[in-house]
């Protein structure tokens, strides 16, 4: 029998995944609950209070999507909804952008699994494809060019947009590391952050560097995966030393990181 999520249960979810995402510890380059990574300018309390500003947002979301189809109507109201979001994250941050990636794929999860009522992760990785798929005419007119677009135009690769047009691959991967358990060791969840590291093209991290950087950060997750204890390899600390010699911030990867969390405990809720 599956739970019907109300739209408070699922704003509450999204907003607690956010909140495990920056208390969890390790993530090399990012905030967490003991480190702020390669940022000076976000710590943990920071990440606590956009999370909660964040609460109305996927509340908005959760209701507008319940009763309305998959259509371009639904999309931009979703994306006006998002936007008002963004806004709300930064007077809560005082103008510093915490979670602009996640409202954006949280946003789009949140849509589909109110709107279809599911927690059959297939039907809401397809859905969500097609919800993101669609074209928001409002977000093409804004001209300022987004780091994310900086970086996709110069060297060809998939940002945030597609990772949710394509139904969340680097999050339908790392479920699968952790698929039929219900209780997740850390060591199982540092493997599920190496994966995202070794695999998502994270425009934060182009941003701040290069194509370069980001594929010798994405080996060196490959080989931190392997270790027999993650946090205790060699690799391990080498991600940590890269985000320290580059200053790089995998933000993208903590945003799908929340997300993979946030849709494992859908699955444990059903029963
Ligand atoms: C479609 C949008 C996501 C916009 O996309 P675009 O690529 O144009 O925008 P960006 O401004 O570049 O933001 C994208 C954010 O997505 C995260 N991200 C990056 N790479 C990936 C990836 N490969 N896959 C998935 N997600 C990815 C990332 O967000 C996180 O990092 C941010 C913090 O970064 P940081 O470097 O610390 O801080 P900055 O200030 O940005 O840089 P510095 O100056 O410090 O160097 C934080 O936001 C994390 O969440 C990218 O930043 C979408 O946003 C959109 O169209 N929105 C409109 C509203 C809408 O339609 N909503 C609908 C549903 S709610
Ligand atoms: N914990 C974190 N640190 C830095 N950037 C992030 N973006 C989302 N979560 C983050």
């Amino acid at each position: 029998m599956i739970k019907v999520s109300t739209a408070e249960t699922l704003a509450t979810q999204a907003v607690n995944a956010l909140k495990w995402e920056a208390n969890f510890s390790p993530k090399p380059g990012l905030v967490t609950k003991n480190s702020n990574g390669a940022h000076n300018d976000m710590n943990i309390s920071l990440f606590i209070k956009s999370a909660d500003s964040l609460y109305d947002t996927f509340l908005k979301i959760a209701d507008v999507s319940r009763t309305e189809p998959i259509s371009v109507d639904l999309r931009e109201k979703i994306g006006a909804i998002g936007r008002d979001g963004e806004q709300a994250m930064l007077t809560a941050t005082q103008g510093v952008n915490t979670h602009k990636g996640a409202i954006w794929a949280l946003g789009i999860l949140v849509a589909v699994i109110s709107n279809q009522q599911t927690t059959n992760i297939k039907t809401i990785l397809q859905k969500s494809s097609e919800l993101a798929s669609i074209a928001d005419q409002y977000v093409q007119s804004h001209p300022k060019r987004t780091y994310g677009m900086q970086a996709k135009k110069k060297y060809k690769v998939l940002g945030a947009r597609e990772e949710a047009a394509n139904g969340f691959p680097h999050v339908a991967s790392s479920l699968k590391l952790i698929d039929g358990e219900v209780t997740i060791t850390q060591q199982q969840w540092l493997r599920v952050l190496c994966t995202l590291y070794a695999s998502v093209d994270d425009t934060n991290v182009i941003h701040r560097s290069n194509l370069e950087v980001l594929r010798a950060f994405q080996s060196t997750a490959k080989q931190a995966f392997k270790a027999p204890i993650v946090k205790e390899s060699s690799a391990f600390q080498e991600l940590t030393q890269m985000t320290k010699t580059y200053q790089i911030s995998p933000g993208g990867c903590a945003d799908l990181f929340a997300a993979t969390y946030f849709l494992h405990n859908l699955i444990i809720e059903e029963d």
